[in-house]
């Protein structure tokens, strides 16, 4: 088997949105305080498709969200040719290839990202080719199910995040993850803020459920410092991506500061990407996204590495190639679940683009063992909403 030809389109959202809201959540552009601008650098509408064809008339499908023209660009121009008329079963060759031939420049960021919508593409093809589940490329299946948290609750008035989290918490959710609004800019009046949203979830979700927040990158060393000992007593079961991804050393002092574990690698890249957090012990849980971190060839191999750092794995993104990493190996102990939703953030945009995109049931996600590779294909119920760029 051959590949043939690897086609990457972008699909724009040109639909109905929710309308971006100040304090919505605290993002990297907080610390250069201006409402309008740390708004707009938090939506993403647009995401690219990979499909990749063999000479056997089988087609893959990857997909990326991070800067999905650049990405597109990427593909095009440098791995579409280094892939073509290869068996993509020598999958670690062309990951290497695509790796090696854009390292220069690559590495990190944007090229991972678009060699990771590749290697998807690329393992969905060898699921298709044996007729099997990608999970059970990998190990197979290690739980009956996998649990997911339930992944929302964006800052605003509280008692509307009281009746989100407990219109989940009805459906059978046990662990939500809260986004905090501000950051070092909102001073004193911003930390009573941020208290105020956590003490709201916990006055519904209770203590026996868990309870993680999230900074998104907006705050810095110095505040987390300072907001750590007054979180302690919500029991969070982590906070995430206190500082910008770079700060390693500062996740690696947060999370020694205090009994609440830090998480991170939503934003790292690359297998020594994350040796590197698990060296420092930055890190007490790992986030990569399969399809930004390298894909499936690399996201295996971290799940390995995490294992023998005994490092939990709970991958960014509810998306179905996350789910067959969580699903093929016990360091993986529950994945992140965005529910079906208006298109606000863009998170929410692959269930607008995809088919196939398993529903959460009583906070559980159910991978078939029946439908072969990723067990996605393109929506046709939503592409007129959609402007296709080829
Ligand atoms: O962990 C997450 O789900 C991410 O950080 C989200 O993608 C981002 O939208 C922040 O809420
Ligand atoms: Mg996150």
């Amino acid at each position: 088997m051959k590949i043939k030809t690897v086609r990457a389109r972008v699909f724009e959202w040109r639909g109905p949105t929710v309308p971006a809201q100040a304090n919505f959540c605290s993002n990297a552009m907080d610390l250069l305080y201006s409402p309008a601008e740390t708004m707009s650098s938090f939506r993403f509408h647009a995401w690219t498709v990979v499909e990749i064809e063999t000479d056997s008339g089988l087609v893959g499908l990857g997909n990326v969200a991070l800067a999905p023209h650049i990405a597109k660009a990427i593909i095009d121009q440098y791995l579409a040719p280094l892939v073509i008329g290869h068996d993509p079963w020598d999958y670690e060759y062309l990951w290497q290839r695509m790796y090696r031939a854009t390292h220069a420049w690559g590495r990190k960021g944007i090229a991972m990202a678009a060699i990771s919508a590749v290697d998807l593409a690329i393992w969905d093809i060898l699921g298709k080719s044996v007729n099997k589940p990608v999970f059970k490329l990998l190990g197979g299946r290690t739980k009956e199910k996998i649990p997911c948290y339930y992944s929302k609750l964006y800052r605003r008035n509280l008692s509307d995040m009281q009746d989100e989290a407990q219109k989940f918490l009805d459906q059978g959710f046990k662990a939500f993850k809260m986004r905090f609004g501000y950051g070092p800019a909102h001073l004193q009046e911003g930390v009573r803020e941020n208290l105020k949203s956590v003490e709201a979830l916990r006055e519904v979700i209770g203590y026996d459920n868990d309870l993680m927040l999230e900074c998104y990158m907006g705050w810095n060393l110095e505040y987390a410092k300072r907001m750590l000992p007054k979180l302690e007593r919500y029991e969070p079961r982590w906070l995430e991506e206190p500082v910008i991804a770079d700060d390693i050393d500062g996740y690696a002092e947060l999370n020694q500061l205090s009994q609440i574990p830090i998480s991170g690698g939503e934003h790292e890249f690359g297998l020594y990407g994350f040796k590197q957090l698990l060296d420092k012990k930055a890190v007490s849980v790992v986030q990569y996204d399969t399809n930004r971190v390298g894909g499936i060839t690399a996201a295996h191999k971290i799940n390995a590495l995490c294992e023998a750092y005994s490092v939990p794995v709970v991958p960014h993104a509810g998306q179905m190639h996350n789910y067959h990493l969580s699903m093929s190996t016990l360091a993986s102990p529950m994945s992140e679940y965005f529910p079906v939703y208006d298109v606000e953030v863009g998170n929410e945009l692959f269930w607008y683009l995809f088919d196939g995109e398993p529903i959460a049931e009583q906070g559980f996600i159910q991978l078939s063992d029946d439908v072969p590779g990723l067990g996605l294909s393109i929506k046709q119920e939503y592409l007129e909403h959609f402007h296709t760029i080829e």
